[in-house]
């Protein structure tokens, strides 16, 4: 039998290599250092104690046949991981496993035998007798809860799979969820929403909300202070954990390698990880890919952008919840004009609010327009078909959806054929999308009731009037 440690380690690896994917081998074998080989006791530097928890987790058969085949029947295994410290000019510190329950530091190395098949009984090295649960303060927005999360078209797959983790954190598939959207649809308020329903079914668990810029510049501080380990301990104690923001790890490298570790930890150990970003997983720039890759494990959802009546809704709950009475006129306005951010949603409705209080005027769509035109004045807004269909059809007092229904009724038609023109002149949509939207006609169809339109405003004077008049409502 060969007894050098670095010639045994390279065989086992050779044959460890084939039968682990590559991606897997890399992060879990190739940091392994050999240090020692004696009577069939190998040992293998780890960086991390949980580097030693998940190789004995994930790897234990495949390294214990290994170790047999190169070093003999007898072979044991004991890892080292050399620890930071936190005080400086001392030398970094060595832990050898196992770990025993009752001491985390060994003085003298103790080896592992290899052990047999089934789950690991290894305990969690950083958890303290006695000590099992951490207080902490959560960091959540009580006020974001589900209740005030309206539900619409837009959000469903993302709410109800956060109401479903919040319901079982860590138990369902849906682990890590990934919520991802554009600034300012909800990402937050739904993050915070699943912690507090969390602490509500289960206030147990440990629940924290972090954003990724404070998760940054506590990491920073912790490297500075060389207390990086009490960090990771911090981290890996939480049963609940809710990075938002996660794009902004992006070039961070050593940010996201510890997070990394930590991912891995409370992801292993059964626990919820819920993460946000601006943008879906593929479209992330300067994230390691092994991250990336396990933001893909569970569930991503995706935050759209709120159709028409949902963001009347949302519109709705907010001036109930204030207590404030609004015309329905005039939130149809808003919700017509603000049609891609719910923050600038509620801002235009507290400062629409803000306007009719100081001046003491009246809140009228004239009074909204005035503060839409100065909100928006820099981005040309683009009406929505939704809109221009409820404008059409209330200027001929008939309801919105009948222009959905399948009736040749000469007013019907005639509206269709209003709410397409418009929607053609007004809007960036396709000819399919409105035919789709307006009647489920083709656009073919749309293209015809643009040619009818332009047509009778030529010929007939009433008509081309009431253009004139729904046109002068649209530009309001
Ligand atoms: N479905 C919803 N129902 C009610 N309010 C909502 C909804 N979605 C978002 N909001 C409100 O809109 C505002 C912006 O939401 P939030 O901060 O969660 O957006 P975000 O996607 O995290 O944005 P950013 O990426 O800019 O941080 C908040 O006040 C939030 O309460």
């Amino acid at each position: 039998m060969i007894n050098d440690h670095r010639l045994v380690w390279d065989r086992c690896l050779s044959v460890i290599r084939d039968n682990v994917p590559g991606i897997s081998f890399k992060t879990w074998f190739e940091p392994i250092v050999p240090v020692n080989l004696d009577d069939e006791v190998l040992t293998i530097q780890v960086p991390s104690p949980f580097f030693y928890e998940y190789l004995e987790e994930q790897y234990i058969d495949l390294l214990r046949k290994t170790l047999r085949k190169e070093v003999g029947v007898g072979a044991k295994l004991e890892y080292v991981v050399v620890m930071g410290n936190n005080q400086s000019n001392s030398q970094p510190y060595t832990v050898k496993y196992p770990t025993n329950n009752n001491s985390k530091i060994q003085n003298k190395p103790m080896s592992i035998p290899l052990k047999s098949e089934g789950k690991s009984s290894i305990k969690n090295p950083f958890i303290i007798p006695g000590i099992q649960k951490i207080q902490i303060d959560p960091q959540l927005r009580l006020d974001n809860t589900f209740d005030n999360f309206v539900e619409g078209e837009c959000n469903r797959l993302a709410r109800s799979a956060g109401y479903a983790v919040s319901q079982n954190p860590g138990g369902t598939a849906f682990n890590p969820l990934m919520i991802y959207g554009n600034s300012g649809l909800g990402k937050t308020h739904l993050a915070h929403a699943i912690g507090i329903e969390v602490k509500e079914r289960h206030p147990d668990k440990v629940v924290l909300y972090v954003n990724s810029n404070k998760f940054q510049t506590q990491f920073t501080e912790a490297t500075r202070n060389n207390n990086r380990n009490d960090f990771l301990n911090f981290y890996q104690m939480i049963d609940v954990l809710i990075i938002d923001d996660v794009q902004e790890f992006a070039g961070k490298e050593k940010t996201q390698e510890t997070f990394f570790h930590i991912f891995n930890h409370l992801h292993q150990s059964g626990k919820q990880l819920i993460l946000t970003s601006d943008k879906p997983p593929i479209e992330l720039k300067g994230l390691e890919q092994r991250l990336l890759s396990r933001f893909k494990w569970g569930l991503t959802a995706d935050l759209q952008q709120p159709g028409f009546e949902t963001r009347m809704d949302i519109l709705r709950r907010k001036i109930y919840k204030d207590g404030i009475e609004i015309s329905d006129e005039v939130l149809e306005y808003i919700a017509s004009h603000i049609t891609n951010n719910i923050r600038e949603l509620e801002g235009a409705l507290v400062s629409l609010l803000a306007q009719s209080t100081l001046n003491r005027k009246e809140i009228t769509i004239e009074l909204a327009s005035e503060m839409i035109n100065k909100l928006v004045k820099n981005s040309k807004r683009e009406l929505s078909i939704d809109y221009i269909s409820k404008v059409v059809c209330d200027y001929f007092n008939m309801p919105v959806d009948s222009l959905q229904a399948k009736t040749r009724k000469r007013e019907v038609v005639q509206a269709r054929q209003l709410a397409m023109y418009f929607s053609k002149n007004m809007t960036k949509s396709s000819l399919a999308s409105i035919g789709s939207q307006i009647g489920h006609k083709d656009h073919a169809t749309v293209l015809h009731a643009c040619k009818t339109v332009n047509n009778l405003k030529e010929t007939d004077k009433a008509f081309k009037l009431c253009v004139d008049e729904i046109e002068k409502k649209l530009k309001l």
